[in-house]
C-alpha cells in the first residue's frame, strides 16, 4: 500500500514538475527540482551568450528558463522586443522580489530593484536630479571633465607600464561619487574608493555565479556549508556598502542648512526633500533606507559599467591597428592640438562615436539583462503570459544577432557609419536596454565615454605593454562583463 501512495505521489510530482507548472509558459528546457535550468550554466557556456544562443536555436525566439524555482521569459528578438516593451512599456515595468535582495535593502528600496508607485517616484527624481546637474551651468560636464583632466595629469607620471582598468575605476568612481556626495577621490581617500571598489568587486563576481541566484531565491540555504560562503559574501559585502553610504548621509546631515533649496549633490538634494516629507507616513517615500539604496543603485550602476567599457574600448581599439590609425587621423584632421575636447566636438567626430558604440555592442555587457516582470496579461509570439511573469528583454541576443550585425564577434565600427562618414542611427544598437525601465544614466554614461576616449586619445599614443603584445579578448565573469587584466604604455603626442 505505502508503495501505491508513493508511486502516486511521484507520478503527481512529475506531472507538476514536468507538465503543470510549465502549462502557461513558452516552452524550454525541462527544469529540475531545486535547480530549474541552473545546471545548464556550464563552464563551457559561461557567461552565457552561448547558452541563450543555443536555447534560441532549440526553442524559437521567446524561450522560459527556470533560475530555480522561477520561470523568466527570455525574449530575444528584436522585433517583439520593440513591439512589446517600447510600444506596450507599461505592462513590462514590474521587477521580480528577489527575497536576498530584499532581506539585504530592507525592503523594495532603490531604484533597480523598486516598482510601483515607489519606482515611479524615484525614477523620476533621480533624472530630475541628474537632469538638473546636467543643465544650466552644466555642472555634470564639469565634473566629468575635471575627472579627464585630472587623469590626463595622473597619466603624464605614469607612462611605461600603465593598469588602465584601475585609472578608469577611480576616475569614473570620482564621477559618481561627486555626483552623489561631492566629493572626488584623490590620494588622501582613495583608501575609500578602493575599500568600495573591493566590496562591489566581490559582490559583483558572486552574484553572477548561478548557486548564488539559487541562493538569492532561498536565502536559508545559506545555513548550510555548500551555500554558505555565496550568502556571506552577498550579504557581507552589499550589507557593508549601504552601512558606508549612511555614514556618509548622516555626516551630511550633521550640517545640512535646510534654510537654502540649493543642493550640490544628490545626497543633500534627497535629505531637503525628505525634510519636506517630514510629517508624511514613511517621509513620503523619503525615507533613510531608500536613500542607502538608492547610492547603491547609482553607484553601483555608474560605476562598474562605464569604467568597464570605457577599459574594452581601449582593449579593442588597440587590437585594430586600422582603426586606431582612424581614430588618430580624425583626432589630427578635426582637433588638431591637445586642447581638451568636450560635448560641443561631439557631432565632428563620427568615427570616435562609431567606435564606441561599437565596443559597446560586442563588449556587450550584460549577458542576461536585469529581469522586469509583467504588470498585465499579455501575448506574445502567440504565448499568453500571466501577470507577474518574470520577462527580460535579451539586448545581449540582439547585439549579437548575426542577421543585424552580420559577423557579430568582429570588431567593425564602420557598422555605425553610412556611407558619407556620418553617424548611422542603429535602432538595434541597445547597450543601455529600452522601454521604459531603459537605463536613466545613459546620458551621463555616454558623455564619459565620449569625453574620456577622446581626450585619452588626442593625448597619447597608446600599445600594448610587451610583456603582453596581444592581449585576450575573453570576458571575465561578473554582471557586468570586464576584460582580462593588460597593461599598456603611452607616449604623449604632442
Ligand atoms: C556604459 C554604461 C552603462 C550601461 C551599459 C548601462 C546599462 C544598463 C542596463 C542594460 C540597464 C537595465 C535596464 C532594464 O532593466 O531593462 C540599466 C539600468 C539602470 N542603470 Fe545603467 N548603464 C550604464 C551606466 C549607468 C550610469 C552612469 C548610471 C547612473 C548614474 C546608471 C543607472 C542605472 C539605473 C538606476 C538603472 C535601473 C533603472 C530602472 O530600474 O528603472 N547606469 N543600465
Amino acid at each position: 500500500m505505502i508503495f501505491l501512495i508513493l508511486g502516486v505521489l511521484t507520478l503527481l510530482y512529475l506531472f507538476h514538475l514536468f507538465y503543470w507548472k510549465r502549462r502557461n509558459l513558452p516552452p524550454g528546457p525541462l527544469p529540475l527540482p531545486l535547480l530549474g535550468n541552473l545546471h545548464l550554466f556550464t563552464e563551457d557556456v559561461k557567461p552565457g551568450y552561448k547558452l541563450w544562443e543555443k536555447l534560441r536555436s532549440q526553442y524559437g525566439p521567446v524561450y522560459t528558463f527556470w533560475m530555480s524555482s522561477l520561470p523568466m521569459v527570455l525574449v530575444t528578438d528584436w522585433k517583439l522586443i520593440k513591439q512589446h516593451f517600447i510600444k506596450d512599456g507599461a505592462n513590462f515595468v514590474g521587477r521580480p522580489e528577489f527575497p536576498i535582495n530584499m532581506e539585504i535593502r530592507k525592503g523594495p528600496y532603490g531604484i533597480i530593484d523598486s516598482f510601483g508607485n515607489r519606482w515611479v517616484q524615484q525614477r523620476r527624481y533621480a533624472i530630475h536630479i541628474l537632469r538638473d546637474f546636467g543643465l544650466g551651468k552644466n555642472l555634470m560636464e564639469e565634473k566629468v571633465l575635471s575627472e579627464v583632466v585630472a587623469m590626463i595629469d595622473r597619466l603624464k607620471g605614469m607612462k611605461d607600464d600603465v593598469d588602465m582598468q584601475s585609472i578608469f575605476d577611480a576616475s569614473v568612481g570620482s564621477i559618481i561619487n561627486n555626483l552623489m556626495f561631492g566629493y572626488r577621490f584623490d590620494e588622501s581617500n582613495m583608501h575609500e574608493f578602493l575599500e568600495l571598489k573591493k566590496r562591489m568587486n566581490k559582490h559583483f563576481k558572486m552574484a553572477a555565479e548561478p548557486m548564488a541566484g539559487l541562493v538569492g531565491m532561498y536565502p536559508w540555504l545559506g545555513n548550510f556549508p555548500f551555500f554558505k560562503p555565496y550568502k556571506t559574501v552577498i550579504v557581507d559585502n552589499w550589507t557593508s556598502m549601504l552601512k558606508m553610504f549612511r555614514e556618509q548621509a548622516e555626516e551630511k546631515l550633521a550640517t545640512i542648512d535646510y534654510d537654502s533649496d540649493e543642493y550640490s549633490d544628490y545626497v543633500e538634494a534627497f535629505l531637503k526633500e525628505r525634510k519636506k516629507h517630514e510629517h508624511e507616513e514613511g517621509y513620503g517615500g523619503f525615507e533613510m533606507e531608500q536613500l542607502d539604496s538608492v547610492c547603491f543603485d547609482l553607484w553601483v550602476a555608474g560605476m562598474e559599467t562605464t569604467s568597464n567599457t570605457l577599459y574594452w574600448s581601449l582593449l579593442y581599439v588597440l587590437l585594430n591597428p586600422k582603426v586606431l590609425e582612424r581614430v588618430y587621423e580624425e583626432l589630427d584632421t578635426k582637433i588638431g592640438s591637445d586642447r581638451i575636447i568636450t560635448t560641443t566636438d561631439r557631432p565632428n567626430l563620427n568615427y570616435i562615436n562609431a567606435t564606441i558604440n561599437e565596443t559597446q555592442r560586442l563588449a556587450n555587457l550584460l549577458p542576461m539583462n536585469l529581469p522586469h516582470a509583467t504588470s498585465a496579461d499579455v501575448v506574445i509570439a502567440g504565448y499568453s503570459i500571466p501577470k507577474d511573469t518574470v520577462i527580460i528583454p535579451q539586448i545581449s541576443s540582439v547585439m549579437y544577432d548575426p542577421e543585424i550585425f552580420p559577423e557579430p564577434y568582429e570588431f567593425r565600427p564602420e557598422r555605425f557609419l553610412e556611407s558619407d562618414g556620418s553617424l548611422k542611427k542603429v535602432e538595434e544598437f541597445v547597450p543601455f536596454s529600452i522601454g521604459k525601465r531603459q537605463c536613466l544614466g545613459e546620458g551621463l554614461a555616454r558623455m564619459e565615454l565620449f569625453l574620456f576616449f577622446s581626450n585619452l586619445f588626442n593625448k597619447f599614443h597608446i600599445q600594448f605593454h610587451e610583456s603582453n603584445p596581444c592581449p585576450s579578448v575573453k570576458k571575465e565573469m561578473g554582471i557586468t562583463m570586464k576584460a582580462a587584466g593588460y597593461r599598456v604604455t603611452m607616449k604623449e603626442r604632442y
